[in-house]
């Protein structure tokens, strides 16, 4: 579905991503580890282009969208993110929030849109918040919105960035839980993630990044019972797997 050839990213003189490739498939779930300020989530925000590359490709459905004139928001209604800070619009209701991409994106009427985020809702199991104002949810119950709101969208790719790291600990697992649901669906992922022990129990495919290098990938396992660079060891010794 993706397939990232030799992307570069740099921020003025900072070069951040370099000869980055990597090919995600349909289905697969991929999850990107590497210690802090190692690139993780610019490589992630290159693949809707809320970062534009520097150079190299990035073929979506074998259509490469860095090089090429195809709308943003064709791009990023296939692509979409769910943020570490959520980014829900804090003037709308849960509701608005999940309905309003649909309508003004999609095309769905508001009933269509309704009945679609009352269903997701259900599913993250938020159903009685759908009136409230993102101020009166807790930090889980607003990425939990944002995840469903990222559903609302049916996109090819659901990219998820450190969607945990700004939560409260005890509002962690029914974040990871909703995800490690959705990961059995079917559902295209990328995450970028701290959380190791949720990343090996999760992932298809994992990456390790290293100063805007992607320097090993491989199962779970392979990464992380059995890394084979000097630089994952030491990473992967110094967290909590
Ligand atoms: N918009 C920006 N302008 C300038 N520098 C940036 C920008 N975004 C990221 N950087 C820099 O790029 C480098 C990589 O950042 P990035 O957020 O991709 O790393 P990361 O691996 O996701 O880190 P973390 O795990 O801490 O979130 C860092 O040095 C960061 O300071």
């Amino acid at each position: 579905m993706i397939e990232i050839q030799h992307l570069s990213k740099s921020f003025g003189n900072l070069e951040v991503l370099k000869d980055v490739s990597l090919t995600i498939k349909k289905g697969e779930v991929v999850t990107i580890i590497g210690s802090s300020g190692s690139g993780k989530s610019t490589l992630l925000r290159c693949i809707n282009l809320l970062e534009q590359p520097t150079g190299g490709a990035i073929l979506f459905e074998g259509k490469d969208i860095v090089n090429s004139k195809i709308k943003i928001e064709d791009i990023r209604k296939n692509a979409c993110m769910v943020f570490q800070h959520f980014n829900l619009f804090a003037n709308m209701t849960v509701l608005e929030n999940m309905t309003y991409a649909p309508r003004v994106v999609n095309g769905l009427s508001k009933q269509e849109a309704k009945e679609k985020a009352m269903k997701l809702l259900a599913k993250v199991n938020l159903s009685d918040k759908a009136n409230e104002y993102p101020s009166r949810l807790s930090g889980g119950q607003k990425q939990r919105v944002a995840i469903a709101r990222a559903l609302a969208m049916e996109p090819k790719v659901l990219l998820l960035d450190e969607p945990t790291s700004a939560l409260d600990p005890e509002m962690v697992k029914e974040v990871l839980d909703v995800i490690k649901q959705l990961a059995n669906t079917g559902i295209t992922m990328v995450l970028v993630t701290h959380e190791m022990g949720f990343a090996k129990d999760v992932s298809d495919t994992v990456y390790f990044m290293d100063g805007g290098y992607l320097i090993e990938s491989g199962t779970p396992d392979e990464v992380f019972n059995h890394p084979k660079t000097e630089r994952a060891k030491k990473f992967l010794a110094s967290v909590l797997v």
